[in-house]
């Protein structure tokens, strides 16, 4: 659907350890074990290289979420700078309500290769901002995104898709886990945000709500067009098995019952590109011109004439 022009999210969600990175990235060992995403990035660049119908462009960005602050995983300057003293990723919101995200660069991708190699690059800033005290990957949300355009050679109509692959924080409450200091700061961040995602996730599966409270947090301003908007979203629960575990994992199924009862509208995304529309545009008003002159014998020039202007 998202190579048809149609926006998509896969999110994974439970409690640390249960296997979401191991779902949305993979293991890092064996080639059987990759996840989501490098088996995304094969799907569709196989698809298009088999559509030669359409001009296809890939961009790709990957965000991070650590405590309320987005960062762009694929910034240049990562591999000099800790997380905190790159800039932040923030949100803007157009009059029509739409999402821009500010300081998250797009990075084209022509190749199945070179998407991967993005995909190793974020993780690998990933891990460099990790310490003992910081576990980032488990405590933060993250999220992969391929933008997809497609056009047909001539056509002045472009389609835009994006597809965000999540993988989100563990969902365990912080008193169980029994934590100090910044674990406990990230811990509360994290049953905040997730508390919000689930408010968000309420709200849209009651009928008749009218306000839906995306602006609450990031991540759920961030994914409101794949929560309750113009998408076709995946979730993907994650449970461990042990017994002890229980609790969480009813939670978690909870969480996911929830989730499936909510109906979104999925609508094609296309638009006209306002260059190649006015360079058609052009090309018509000359031959026009071109056929006035021929049949009156008068060569138009260039310049409007008075009543023209008027
Ligand atoms: N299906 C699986 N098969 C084999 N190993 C798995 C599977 N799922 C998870 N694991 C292993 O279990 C461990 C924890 O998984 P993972 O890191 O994916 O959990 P997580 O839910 O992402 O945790 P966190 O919230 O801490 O990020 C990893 O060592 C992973 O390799």
């Amino acid at each position: 659907s998202v190579l048809a022009g149609y926006n998509g999210t896969i999110f994974a969600y439970g409690q640390t350890g249960s296997g979401k990175t191991f779902t949305i990235t993979g293991g890092a060992e064996r080639y059987s074990d990759r996840g989501i995403i490098p088996r995304t990035l094969s799907y569709i660049f196989e698809e298009l290289q088999k559509d030669s119908s359409k001009i296809y462009t890939t961009h790709i960005s990957y965000l991070e979420i650590y405590n309320e602050c987005g960062y762009d995983l694929l910034d240049p300057r990562h591999e000099a700078s800790s997380l905190e003293d790159l800039p932040k990723v923030t949100i803007l919101e157009d009059p029509d309500q739409n999402i821009h995200l500010k300081n998250l660069s797009r990075h084209q991708a022509t190749t199945e290769e070179e998407a991967l190699n993005l995909l190793f690059l974020g993780d690998t800033n990933r891990m460099i901002a990790e310490t003992p005290m910081n576990q980032a990957s488990t405590r933060s949300h993250c999220i992969f995104t391929i933008h997809l355009s497609s056009k047909e050679p001539g056509s002045a109509t472009v389609r835009h898709a994006k597809l965000h692959l999540v993988d989100l924080a563990g969902s365990e409450r912080v008193a169980k886990t029994g934590v100090g200091g910044q674990l406990l700061t990230e811990a509360k961040y994290i049953n905040l945000s997730l508390h919000y995602l689930e408010q968000v996730i309420i709200a849209l599966s009651e009928k008749h709500r009218s306000h839906i409270p995306y602006r609450n947090s990031m991540m759920t301003s961030v994914l409101r067009d794949s929560l309750g908007g113009n998408c076709m979203t995946t979730m993907i629960a994650t449970l461990s098995l042990e017994k002890r575990n229980i609790d969480e994992s009813i939670s978690t199924c909870r969480f996911a019952q929830r989730v499936a009862l909510i109906k979104n509208e999925a609508v094609l995304n296309e638009e006209i590109d306002p260059r190649l529309m006015i360079a058609r545009l052009q090309k018509e008003v000359q031959e026009l011109r071109d056929e006035l002159a021929l049949v009156t014998g008068e060569p138009r020039t260039e310049a409007l004439t008075e009543a023209e202007l008027l």
